[in-house]
């Protein structure tokens, strides 16, 4: 340790164990004086000099600190007040009067409730800082919110209260504290209090509307996030203070107001009155606790080794007729391993999500998905029978060679092969499959044709589609479609001559017995 830092931590910890009792204010004084005159001698010296650049920053840091600069304003204090004995006790042995009335109390084998508050205040620093007029300064936390401000018109707001430069001191102060507000909640600012400063800047000198930027300028996160999951922090083993945690239900959105911890964001529910942000888990704390429990899970099921981060692929998945062997119409195929997104949505935590406003003219897509043969097909059929000019959904394209009476743009659009594959490495695509040799896709493009010529655009893809289609340009109506009773579902599909979708040959007739 170089001979500055070796000064500075006997006088932080000078500080920091002794009670700041009036007495101690002239002492620290003195120390300070001392300290700061060693510092200087010890600078003076050629040998003791700081040399390196860290040593160089270390002193820059100790002579800027705020620590450093609050000390030089007891020192102040102390020499303004002069040989005034304002700043001592009213008797010269109250320190010692209230030790031995501590020790009294303490030793009582009963304390009455009388007792037991005198104990406690005795031991409150507070009750040792006598004065009436001295300074304290309080450092308090208040979150910006967007309460509304009634009555701020004549002053600036300021966190549920009002500030003002004093006439007579120049200095801005508390001019009014509006009721009900973030600062009357906390029960920590009071009229005519002066602002020393405001998230971390001096305002000495500055006029309300200095420091009313200062405020509009505070960055607090705008991250709003919907949680896939519950979260109860009276259960979780791992939060470090279960009193501060958050709990929230799936769908909840959340404000995330801090993400400075890895592992523990503070967050509001969007919405809440209450202003106190609390504990939720980080994304990468709950990405891990997913994976944990189902790695224990997988264990107990007594499956063999399981990666860390698990990949579901066709065949972990219900029986799926497009996994099919021989599929009716095409074969999808994702290659799962590509997608970037893909390990983090079968982990699902957080979605980032923001206030939609609606722009006139534009309407979302409608992605219908449900189980196979359910009815999306005949949904939007039926719905764009019910107006063509309003709904209208995506011509796909082929590579398959045009037929006879068959018009380029009508039932496809028809591009090479070698084209489609280009445009499909290039992610134009939001799905894509191949049938009998030919390709055969739906371009993210025509969904945007579509959106930007002022229809409403129906899509009814395989869900693994979603990964493309789920974007903040396209933001769709995702609507889950739910096959009725098993009752209706016989009478409609029978009367309707339905036949599966999925079978291999297609042409089976429901099997509803
Ligand atoms: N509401 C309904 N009433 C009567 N029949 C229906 C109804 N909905 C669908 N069907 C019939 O059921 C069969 C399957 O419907 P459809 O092809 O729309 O299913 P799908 O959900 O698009 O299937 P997939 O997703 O597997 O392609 C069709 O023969 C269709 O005519």
């Amino acid at each position: 340790m170089n001979p500055i830092e070796h000064l500075w931590e006997e006088l932080s910890r000078w500080i920091n164990y002794r009670l700041r009792t009036p007495e101690v204010l002239i002492e620290l004084d003195v120390v300070l004086m001392r300290t700061l005159s060693r510092l200087l001698s010890s600078l003076q010296q050629a040998s003791n000099l700081p040399s390196t650049e860290e040593e160089l920053g270390f002193l820059s840091d100790l002579l800027q600190s705020k620590e450093l600069h609050a000390l030089f304003n007891v020192h102040n204090k102390v020499i303004s007040n002069g040989t005034s004995d304002k700043f001592f006790p009213m008797l010269s042995t109250s320190m010692d009067v209230m030790a031995d009335v501590l020790e009294e109390l303490i030793n009582r084998p009963h304390m009455s409730e009388d007792c037991k508050e005198l104990f406690y205040l005795l031991q409150k620093p507070h009750v040792q800082e006598a004065d009436e007029d001295e300074e304290t300064i309080k450092i308090v936390q208040l979150v910006k919110s967007n309460e509304p401000l009634t009555g701020a018109q004549s002053a600036e707001p300021i966190v549920g209260a009002t500030i003002k430069t004093d006439e007579v001191t120049g200095k801005i102060v508390i001019a009014r504290v509006m009721h009900g507000g973030a600062a009357d909640r906390s029960g920590l600012i009071h009229v005519g209090d002066e602002v020393v400063e405001v998230n971390n800047m001096n305002v000495e000198g500055k006029t309300p509307n200095d420091v009313l930027k200062i405020l509009l300028n505070a960055r607090e996160s705008k991250v709003r996030v919907r949680a896939h999951f519950n979260y109860d922090a009276t259960t979780d083993p791992y939060i470090p203070c279960k009193e501060a945690g958050l709990d929230f239900h799936k769908g909840d959105v959340l404000h995330i107001v801090s993400q400075d911890d890895a592992y523990w964001w503070q967050a509001r529910r969007e919405g809440d009155r209450n202003m106190r942000a609390g504990l939720i888990p980080s994304r990468a704390l709950q990405e891990r606790r997913i994976i944990y429990e189902r790695t224990q899970k997988d264990g107990e099921d007594g499956l063999c080794s399981v990666s860390a981060l698990p990949v579901l692929t066709c065949s972990q998945f219900p029986k799926s007729p497009r996994c099919a062997s021989k599929p009716k119409t095409k074969k999808i195929m994702y290659d799962t391993a590509e997608n970037d997104d893909f390990d983090r949505e079968q982990i699902a935590t957080y979605e980032e999500v923001a206030k939609l406003y609606p722009r006139p003219g534009i309407y979302r897509p409608i992605v219908l998905i449900g189980a196979p043969g359910v009815g999306r097909n005949e949904l939007k059929r039926r719905l764009i029978d019910t107006d063509p000019d309003k709904y209208k959904t995506p011509t796909p394209y082929t590579s398959r060679p045009m037929k006879t009476g068959e018009v380029n743009g009508k039932e496809y659009f028809f591009v090479t092969r070698e084209q489609m594959e280009e445009d499909i490495e290039a992610s134009k695509f939001i799905e894509f499959g191949e049938y009998k040799g030919n390709l055969y896709g739906t371009s993210a493009e025509s969904v945007k044709t579509i959106v930007n010529t002022g229809k409403v655009c129906i899509l009814n893809p395989h869900y693994q589609a979603l990964k493309m289609l789920r974007t903040p340009q396209l933001k769709p109506y995702i609507v889950y479609i739910k096959p009725p009773s098993l009752e209706v579902l016989k009478e409609t599909r029978n009367a309707n001559h339905a036949r599966s979708t999925f079978d291999v040959n297609n042409s089976r007739g429901f099997t509803v017995s």
